[in-house]
Parts: structure tokens; C-alpha cells; sequence
């Protein structure tokens, strides 16, 4: 495993970080660019991994699409390739194969295509074997496990012969990425509704369009967290907008109360430090993926907060709340579960000199743990893991003055 010690580093200039391109938005835009055949002028691709293992695969169309750890890539291919009536194997990391996809499998059974199996029920490895009749354009769907279920199966309904109607049922998680699939489908010519827990498309067609991937909000939230923790310093990060289809946009209004000034700028948006007003509590339900890096910054700048809406963390790349409660303890915060799903995160008092944190197979344990540097030397156990959303994370920390010893 090849690792990286930082030493500590507090005080900053005026950085700027130019930022990946959104994994989401491209991951979506490639399966939109392959459903029209068309002459789209896509632009900004990501460099994430996930992104590059998309493009990959439907360039080649190997008999076996093969996602490694993409959970975007694994359902959107998934429903892709069972409603486009092709015949592949969809594979993954085993961790990949861990992550439930029943809820999807199930879904494109009932609109008609043949789907098996060849491992776990649920679970990948699974082979789609046709769409030969749409059997339904109404289908119920559970929300509360994974969006990418429900953005799978929309991508493809303009396409089906009747169109599609989805009931969502239960709680809603993830929601701005529902949204976020939704607008970018109607920047490509798609006519939606989406009332109530229903969304309906009817038959349609996508038109060509040319549509450039705005740079990654997940991927911002790690400088907010290190401005947040650092004692001064303004970092411009490049190519965010203020009306993003992303919903980690939301960092803003977090980082806000947690010492972070934004200023939105013609091609990025300037961060500079202001007073703590104090978060309380967050409900992280529709941008799950900024919660590691909010509960690390509240445990290093000494704000002691709540989160709900945290359910999904347990079937991501890691269990994210069994790999935060171990490593925040090695500098003594806690993540403390208590009742109906309400976390505490309570801040450390006590940060030991050299600290060590495993990252799971999880980029997002890598970067939301780094600005740790803040405070006391750290050692990161692999640093390959950021790759999967952000390859160049460590040679932006080198623009930042963080640099391995
Ligand atoms: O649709 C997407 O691009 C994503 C949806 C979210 O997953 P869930 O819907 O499983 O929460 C998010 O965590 C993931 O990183 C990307
Ligand atoms: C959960 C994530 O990705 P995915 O589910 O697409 O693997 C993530 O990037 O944090």
C-alpha cells in the first residue's frame, strides 16, 4: 500500500484550486450521450475513476462490463443495458457486490427485461438476458435506499414505448441527485413531472445538445473543511456556479456557520475565513456524501453537533459510520449514535502528535480526514484511494503548501 505522511500545516496564503470535474454529472451525461447515438458536444469530463471506467466501457463493450467500486457506473449500466435489450455481466469490486441493487433488479423486471442472478439474490454479479415487450410504465419504487436506483431507471424512460411512471415510496433520500438526473435530461430536450413522490416521463426523444460538466461540489467540500480548520488563509476554487445541479452546493450553507465565508466569482467562488456561528444540527439526507467531511471538521474546530439522515452511509464504499467512529476516535472525537438515527459529533480536546487513519477502499475517508494536517502530523494509509472521484487530490494539496514528507 503506498501511503503519505503530511506534516502540519496551518496557516495558508492565497490558493487556488482548480478542482475535478463532477463525477455525477458526467456519469450521467455519458449514458444520456449513448441512449441519443448522437452528436452531443460534451465537455469537462471527470478524471475520477468512476468516470474513466464509464467511458471505457461503452467505448469497448465487453461482454462483462466490469464497474470496480462505481456504484453510479453499476446501476446506470445496469438499467442501460437491461432496458437497451443488450446482453452483458455486470461485475464489480467485492465490495461492489456487497452493495444491495434488488430494489433496481426488481424494478426492470416488472418493466419487462430478463434479469439473473449469479451470485447473491440482490447483489452483483448479475447478467441481463433481454427487453423484448414493455410489460408496465408504472412502477412503485422504494426511496429510501439509493437514488441511483430511481436515476437509473429515468434515464432510460424516454426511450421505453410507453414512457415511464415512477412512484416513489417511503422516505426520499438523495433527492437532489433525482433532481440533478431530471434537469440534465431536460437540458437535453426531456419533458418531466415530478409531483408529489411521482415522476413521469412520457415516450420521447433526446435532442443533441452541448452540455460542459461543472466542477465537483463533493470534491470543493474538502477545502472548505481545511480553510474551516486552518488559521487563516482564502482559497478560490475554480468552475463552481452558484445554481449548480449539484446538492453538495450545500456545503455553502454548512461551511457558512462553521467559519467559511463564500463569494461566488464569474469562474469559481472565493473562500475566506469568518466568525463560527455553530452548525447544531444538519439533516444530511440529500447530500450524504459531505458527511464525513463535516464531522471531521466539527471534531477538529471544537464544535460539538448533531447529524441526522446518515442511513445510507452503512451500503456506500465502506461503512461510513463504523470507519468515522474508528478513525476519529485515534485523535478522541466520537461519532455517537443515539435515538432514531440522530448522530452527536462530539470534538477531540486532545490531538496526538502523529496520527495514522485507514481509509477503507474509500476516497472519501482519504480526503475528509487530510485536513487533519491542521492540527498534527498525518499519515494517510493509501493514498491511491482518492482516485475513484479525484485523482489529483494530492497534487492540489501541493498547490496548497501541503506537501508529503
Ligand atoms: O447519483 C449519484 O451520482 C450519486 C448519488 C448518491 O448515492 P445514493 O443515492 O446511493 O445516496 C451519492 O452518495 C453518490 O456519491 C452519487
Ligand atoms: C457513494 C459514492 O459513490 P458511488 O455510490 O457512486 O460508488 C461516493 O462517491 O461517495
Amino acid at each position: 500500500m503506498n501511503n503519505i505522511t503530511l506534516p502540519v500545516k496551518n496557516h495558508f496564503g492565497e490558493v487556488t484550486i482548480p478542482l475535478p470535474s463532477s463525477k455525477s454529472e458526467s456519469n450521467r451525461v455519458l449514458i444520456v450521450d449513448a441512449l441519443t447515438e448522437g452528436q452531443n458536444q460534451i465537455s469537462n469530463l471527470a478524471e475520477a475513476r468512476d468516470t474513466q471506467t464509464m467511458i471505457r466501457l461503452l467505448a469497448e463493450d465487453p461482454e462483462t462490463l466490469d464497474v470496480l467500486d462505481a456504484g453510479t457506473t453499476m446501476r446506470f449500466l445496469t438499467a442501460y443495458a437491461a432496458l437497451t435489450n443488450r446482453r452483458k455481466t455486470l461485475t464489480g469490486t467485492p465490495r461492489m457486490c456487497e452493495r444491495p441493487i434488488g430494489i433496481l433488479v426488481d424494478a426492470l423486471r416488472a418493466i419487462g427485461a430478463k434479469i439473473e442472478y449469479k451470485g447473491k439474490e440482490g447483489y452483483p454479479p448479475m447478467e441481463t438476458l433481454g427487453f423484448e415487450k414493455q410489460l408496465t410504465n408504472k412502477v412503485q419504487i422504494r426511496g429510501d435506499v439509493s437514488s441511483q436506483y430511481i436515476s437509473a431507471l429515468l434515464m432510460n424512460a424516454p426511450l421505453l414505448p410507453e414512457g415511464l411512471t415512477l412512484e416513489l415510496t417511503g422516505k426520499i433520500g438523495s433527492k437532489t441527485y433525482i433532481t440533478m438526473t431530471l434537469e440534465l435530461m431536460k437540458q437535453f430536450g426531456i419533458a418531466y413531472s415530478f409531483e408529489g413522490n411521482t415522476i413521469s416521463i412520457a415516450p420521447q426523444s433526446y435532442k443533441n445538445t452541448s452540455f460542459a460538466v461543472e466542477s465537483d461540489w463533493s470534491g470543493a467540500s474538502y477545502w472548505f473543511s481545511l480553510l474551516a480548520c486552518a488559521d487563516e488563509g482564502s482559497f478560490f476554487l475554480k468552475g463552481l456556479k452558484e445554481n449548480s445541479l449539484q446538492g453538495d452546493s450545500k456545503i455553502v450553507e454548512i461551511m457558512d456557520k462553521l467559519g467559511v465565508q463564500s463569494e461566488f466569482k464569474d469562474d469559481g467562488i472565493l473562500l475566506t475565513k469568518k466568525a463560527i456561528t455553530g452548525l447544531g444540527s444538519y439533516d444530511f439526507t440529500h447530500c450524504p456524501d459531505l458527511a464525513q467531511t463535516v464531522a471531521v471538521t466539527c471534531a477538529l474546530i471544537g464544535q460539538k453537533s448533531q447529524f441526522t439522515g446518515l442511513e445510507s452511509l452503512r451500503i456506500k464504499e465502506t461503512d461510513r459510520i463504523y470507519a468515522l467512529q474508528q478513525e476519529l476516535a485515534k485523535f478522541n472525537a466520537k461519532l455517537e449514535e443515539g435515538e432514531n438515527g440522530a448522530f452527536t459529533v462530539i470534538p477531540s480536546t486532545d490531538i496526538p502528535a502523529n496520527v495514522t487513519i485507514e481509509t477503507y477502499d474509500d476516497h472519501r475517508m482519504g480526503m475528509a480526514f487530510m485536513p487533519l494536517v491542521t492540527k498534527t502530523s498525518v499519515t494517510l494509509l493509501d493514498k491511491e484511494v482518492v482516485n475513484k472521484s479525484y485523482p489529483s487530490f494530492w497534487k492540489h494539496c501541493v498547490l496548497a503548501g501541503i506537501e508529503a514528507q
